[in-house]
């Protein structure tokens, strides 16, 4: 049987930004919507023409230069009460953005018609069949977007249907349901979406849930299970309040476990990946336990759990991480067991055997350098510079001999007659690099800057590509805040060489020394990823 196909619609650009915190500039909607086009999405709603004028120069732009598949869509509302469509302004640049496809948004609840735009029930009929003619009279195809349908419905069915047979009678192609309020449960969107269809016969049906119960992507598989053959939702679920249906868990199920056809499967396979940029270009935080495309959607970390996917991945994965463009992750920590280490050793390039003693030793000193408060999940640098000192393959670039720290504190008057503090440090290092001592010190803004820029300083000459090297990010964490000024602390620090990242990770009742642990390993780590550049292999060869 062929499977079912259903058209995708991505308003990650329109709905999407009204996401608290998101701004997206005209260039960062530019680039999302190449990627959704690349993606395979077939709809693509950009915005609203004339609402700003981001949105008015992203549609120009893109009828200089059009997606290669994708529709893109204009957004906007149903013209004004006691106007008529050719005279509101409003509709003019809805038909300048020169979009075949335009979405129009209209009112079912008969008390937004009568609180919201304080006018009659009839004249909002007016104003949808209106505005619907009108642009169909300009040759676009145009979407329904039935706002707050469902408690829309349930309070006055029978207005609530009327709006849609005058969004039908004007030629709409499509009719989405929005679950605008994000209150509805799935039973309810089933049932009424199967009512919708009976009602309203032969017309194409959409549904737009958003997540204020966190079930709008299983509202939006209700309303497929009953008939809607169009589903809008954003990436990352981005979206007004609480979100709208995450497209990344949305297309996946209907496709891979539900059987219908939204997208083809190479492209499917990049679905990851096209998370990570759009959360990258919105400028916020990836979330690593989203389904199918979080980091952590097919991280191992039980020991139990390693064991098993090592011998069967269907034991604790509900389905391949490739197809979605994830990978399967070992994590390392105190819950891991011998099947933990083998595995990230082998991701490494070690080749360990389960009866090696030594594997058992990392097992150990793993387990007892957390209890002393490092943790390796998120420093896997760290963990290798362990694993290769057991193996008797760590062959440090440089060692650290000596450094002093001196941080000095001066109060000036700002010109506000407030006082501020002016702070610099100094500090000096002893490298030994193949027996040969240097000498060298640095300032920094505090401590810790003033440390790395004197290691690197020390460095450069015989380790020029440090010059790349710089640090991404740098966490703090106290470990037993109840011991006050004293507390230990772990220090994560992130850095990059411009390709690469990578995490290492120090403890220590001092703050200064817990991030000198993880800043020296941090330089050693990334010499080693240049070394490995130049000879890829470690010594014990993978089999
Ligand atoms: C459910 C949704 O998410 S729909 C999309 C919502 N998105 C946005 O609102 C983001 C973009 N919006 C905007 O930039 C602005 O709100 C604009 C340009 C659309 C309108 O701005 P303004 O003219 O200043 O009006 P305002 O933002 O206060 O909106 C209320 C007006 O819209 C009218 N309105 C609301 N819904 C509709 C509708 N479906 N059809 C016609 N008019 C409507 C209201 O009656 C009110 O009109 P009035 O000013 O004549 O009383
Ligand atoms: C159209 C839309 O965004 C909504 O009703 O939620």
């Amino acid at each position: 049987m062929t499977p079912i196909s259903l058209s995708i619609y991505d308003t990650t650009l329109r709905d999407g930004a009204q996401r608290e915190g998101i701004s997206f500039s005209v260039e960062d909607k530019i680039r999302i919507a190449r990627e959704l086009d690349r993606l395979g999405i077939p709809f693509i709603e950009g915005g609203w023409p004339g609402a700003n004028p981001k949105d008015v120069q992203f549609f120009w732009h893109l009828k200089e230069q059009p997606l290669s598949q994708a529709e893109i869509v204009a957004f906007c509302f149903t013209r004004r009460p006691g106007k008529t469509a050719a005279t509101d302004p409003m509709l003019q640049p809805i038909l300048a953005a020169g979009t075949k496809w335009i979405t129009i948004v209209g009112k079912s609840w008969d008390l937004h018609v009568t609180e919201g735009l304080q006018t009659t029930l009839d004249e909002n009929l007016a104003m949808i069949q209106d505005t619907i003619t009108y642009l169909r009279s300009h040759d676009r195809q145009v979407i329904y977007d039935a706002e707050h349908w469902f408690d829309g419905y349930k309070h006055n069915r029978e207005y609530a249907l009327a709006t849609l047979k005058s969004a039908i009678a004007a030629g709409a192609e499509w009719i989405t349901l929005c679950d605008t309020n994000g209150g509805t449960l799935p039973h309810e969107i089933e049932q009424i979406v199967r009512d919708v269809r009976n009602a309203v016969g032969d017309v194409k049906i959409g549904i737009h849930p958003h997540n204020d119960c966190d079930l709008a992507v299983a509202n939006a598989i209700a309303a497929v299970n009953a008939g809607a053959t169009m589903v809008q939702g954003t990436i990352n679920g981005y979206g007004e309040r609480c979100g709208n249906a995450n497209l990344c868990s949305v297309i996946p199920n209907l496709q891979l476990k539900l059987g219908y056809d939204c997208l083809p499967a190479e492209q499917l396979a990049t679905l990851a990946q096209v998370s990570r940029i759009v959360s990258e270009v919105a400028n916020l935080a990836p979330d690593d336990h989203a389904a199918f495309v979080g980091l952590s959607a097919f991280a191992h970390k039980g020991g139990l759990h390693v064991s098993a996917v090592q011998r069967n991945p269907i034991t604790y994965e509900h389905l391949q991480p490739e197809l979605v463009g994830n990978g399967r992750r070992i994590v390392i920590s105190e819950q891991a067991g011998i099947s933990n280490i083998l595995a990230k050793a082998k991701s490494l390039g070690f080749n360990l055997d389960r009866q090696d003693p030594t594997c058992r030793e990392i097992l150990e000193s793993l387990k007892h350098l957390e209890q002393d408060g490092y943790q390796f999940e998120a420093a896997e640098a760290s963990f290798e510079l362990l694993i290769r000192q057991a193996l008797g393959e760590r062959n440090a670039p440089f060692e650290v001999r000596g450094f002093q720290v001196h941080y000095d504190m001066m109060a000036e008057a700002a010109p506000t007659h407030s006082y501020c503090g002016r702070a610099r440090s100094l500090a000096t290092v002893k490298v030994a690099i193949a027996g040969k001592e240097i000498l060298e010190a640095a300032e920094g803004n505090g401590p810790v800057s003033a440390l790395d820029a004197a290691l690197r300083k020390a460095l450069i000459t015989v380790y020029p590509e440090i010059e790349t090297f710089y640090l991404t990010d740098y966490k703090v964490r106290i470990l037993d805040g109840a011991a006050g000024t004293s507390a230990k602390t772990r220090v994560l620090v992130e850095s990059s060489n411009g390709v690469q990242r990578w995490a290492t990770v120090g403890v220590s009742g001092n703050i200064l020394e817990a991030s000198y642990q993880a800043v020296v390993e941090s330089l050693e780590y990334g010499l080693l990823l240049q070394q490995r550049a130049q000879s890829p292999l470690p010594s014990r060869l993978l089999a």
